[in-house]
C-alpha cells in the first residue's frame, strides 16, 4: 500500500523531536497506522541552521506555502506557533483539501471556531492533542474515554514552565527569573514567555479543554487569566507551613448559572496528588458524573513528549483517511449543532476559599478592624499565622486562610483592609481549592 506523505512546518523544539520520534519509531508507528508516513517535504524560514534531527530524505525548503500548496501532501503538520502566519497556513491547507495536525494551542484557542467551521465544510480533520499538556493524551480521554459522562469540572497544572519554575523556588529557593532563562534553555516556554508566567499559555489551554468538556464555543477572551509573576518566596513557604502548596491552576466548572473559565495561583492541601506534581510535569482532574474524578499525568512540554503527541494525531488520521468526514470524532467532541452557547461567568460570581497576607503595623487593634470588615462582607475566618516582624519598617506579616466566599465580597473587604491606616501595602491574595 501506497505510503502517506506529510509536510511538517517548523523544524524547532517540537519540529524535530516529531522528525525523530517518526523516523526511529517508523516501524511500530506504520503496524498501528496500518500505512507507512512518509516525511515528504519539510519548511522551515532558516535552513541554514543545525537541525537536531535527521533529514535525510526529507525536501527542505524555506517556503512554507510550497509545503501546503505541494499535492502530494495529505497532511500538514503545523509547527511554527503563534497566530499570524501559522493561521494562513492553515487555512489554506484546509482549503487545499488536506488534514491539518498542530500542537499551537494560540491558533486553536483564538482562531478554532472559524478553523473548525471551514474543516467541517471541507470534510478534512484539525487534530491538536500536542497543545494541551504536550504528551498527555487529554483531549483523547475527554473527547472519546469520558464521551458517556456529564463533566462537572476540571483543573489542572497545564503550564510546565511555570510548574518547573513554582518547583525549583519551593525546593531550591532559586529566584523567578534565573529559573525562567534554564526553562527557556530546555524549550519548555513559548517564544515570549510571559505567556508562560502570565497564564495566557494556560488559558489558552484551559479555553480548549472547556469547549470539548462542556460543549461551548472557544472563548479565549473570556478566561480570567492571571500569572505567577507577583508569588513571593515568603508565600511559597507560608503556605507550606499552613499545609499547602501554591499552583498555577487552570479551572473549568459549571455551575448552575453558567462556567467558571480561571487561570491563577491557587493553594491546594499538599496532600492532592495534583499538589505533588513538579517541574515540566502537567496533571489534569476531569470529573465526571459517572466516572468521578480522574487524574492524567505527563510531560507538559519538551521535544519528544510533544512529538508524541503529533505523532498519535497523524496516526490518527491515517486511521481515518477511508472513513467519511461525518463518521469522524468531532473537533470539540460535541457534534457542531450541538455546541451550546452557556455563559461564562465573570470572576465576580466565583466563590473560593482564599489565602491572604496582609503586612501591618504590629499596633493594638489591627487584628480587630480586619476581622470586623471580614464579619460585614459575611467572610468567615478558617485560619491565622501571624508572623515576627520581619522587614526594616517593622510590619507585620498576618497570613490568613478563609472559607469561601464570592470574589466580590473578597474584593470589598481587601479594598477596606487595604484603606486602613496600619495596613502598609498591598494585600497579597491567592485563592485556594480542596479539588475533592
Ligand atoms: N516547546 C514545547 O515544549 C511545546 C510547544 N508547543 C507548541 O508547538 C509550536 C512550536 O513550538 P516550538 O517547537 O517550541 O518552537 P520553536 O521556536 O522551537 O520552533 C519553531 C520553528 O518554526 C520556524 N519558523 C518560524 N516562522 C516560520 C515560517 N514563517 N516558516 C517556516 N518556519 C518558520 C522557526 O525557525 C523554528 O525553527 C508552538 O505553537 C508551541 O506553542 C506545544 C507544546 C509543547
Ligand atoms: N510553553 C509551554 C509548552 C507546552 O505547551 C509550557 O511550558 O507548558
Ligand atoms: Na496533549
Amino acid at each position: 500500500m501506497q505510503s502517506v506523505k506529510i509536510g511538517i512546518l517548523g523544524l524547532g523544539t517540537v519540529g524535530s523531536g516529531t522528525v525523530s520520534v517518526l523516523k526511529r519509531n517508523a516501524r511500530e508507528i506504520s503496524r498501528r497506522a496500518g500505512r507507512d508516513i512518509e516525511i515528504f517535504t519539510a519548511a522551515d524560514r532558516d535552513t541554514d541552521k543545525n537541525f537536531d534531527c535527521d533529514l535525510t530524505g526529507v525536501a527542505l525548503t524555506d517556503d512554507a506555502f510550497s509545503v501546503v500548496n505541494n499535492p502530494e501532501v495529505q497532511i500538514v503538520v503545523e509547527l511554527i506557533g503563534g497566530t499570524g502566519v501559522a493561521r494562513d497556513l492553515v487555512m489554506q491547507a484546509i482549503d487545499n483539501g488536506k488534514h491539518v495536525v498542530t500542537a499551537n494551542k494560540a491558533l486553536i484557542a483564538m482562531h478554532g471556531n472559524e478553523l473548525f467551521a471551514n474543516a467541517q465544510e471541507k470534510g478534512v480533520t484539525i487534530a491538536f492533542e500536542a497543545a494541551v499538556a504536550g504528551g498527555i493524551p487529554i483531549i483523547k480521554a475527554m473527547r472519546e474515554g469520558l464521551a458517556g459522562n456529564r463533566i462537572e469540572w476540571l483543573a489542572g497544572i497545564i503550564n510546565g514552565t511555570g510548574n518547573y519554575i513554582l518547583t525549583e523556588m519551593r525546593d531550591k529557593g532559586r529566584n523567578f527569573s534565573d529559573v525562567l532563562v534554564e526553562a527557556q534553555a530546555l524549550g519548555y516556554a513559548e517564544a515570549d514567555p510571559t505567556f508562560d508566567v502570565e497564564g495566557i499559555d494556560a488559558a489558552h489551554k484551559l479555553t480548549i479543554m472547556a469547549s470539548i468538556a462542556f460543549g461551548i464555543p472557544l472563548q479565549f477572551y473570556k478566561c480570567y487569566t492571571e500569572g505567577i509573576s507577583k508569588i513571593a518566596q515568603e508565600d511559597v513557604q507560608y503556605a507550606a507551613e499552613l499545609g499547602y502548596r501554591i499552583k498555577h491552576l487552570g479551572i473549568a466548572k459549571r455551575t448552575a448559572s453558567g462556567v467558571e473559565l480561571r487561570v491563577h495561583p491557587t493553594l491546594i492541601p499538599h496532600r492532592r496528588l495534583i499538589a505533588n506534581v513538579n517541574g515540566v510535569m502537567n496533571a489534569v482532574v476531569v470529573k465526571g458524573d459517572a466516572v468521578g474524578p480522574t487524574l492524567y499525568y505527563g510531560a507538559g512540554a519538551g521535544s519528544e513528549p510533544t512529538a508524541s503527541a503529533v505523532v498519535a494525531d497523524i496516526v490518527d488520521i491515517v486511521r481515518a483517511l477511508t472513513s467519511d468526514p461525518e463518521n469522524r470524532v468531532p473537533h470539540l467532541a460535541f457534534q457542531p449543532d450541538a455546541i451550546k452557547d452557556t455563559p461564562i461567568l465573570p470572576m465576580s460570581e466565583v466563590t473560593t476559599s482564599y489565602y491572604l497576607r496582609i503586612q501591618t503595623e504590629d499596633k493594638p487593634g489591627v487584628l480587630a478592624n480586619i476581622t470586623r470588615i471580614f464579619s460585614e462582607q459575611g467572610i468567615n475566618i478558617e485560619a491565622i499565622l501571624q508572623k515576627q516582624p520581619e522587614d526594616d519598617e517593622g510590619l507585620v506579616p498576618i497570613i490568613m486562610l478563609t472559607q469561601p466566599v464570592a470574589e466580590q465580597n473578597m474584593d470589598e473587604a481587601i479594598a477596606q483592609i487595604e484603606a486602613l491606616d496600619t495596613v502598609k501595602t498591598t494585600i497579597m491574595r491567592i485563592r485556594m481549592e480542596t479539588l475533592g
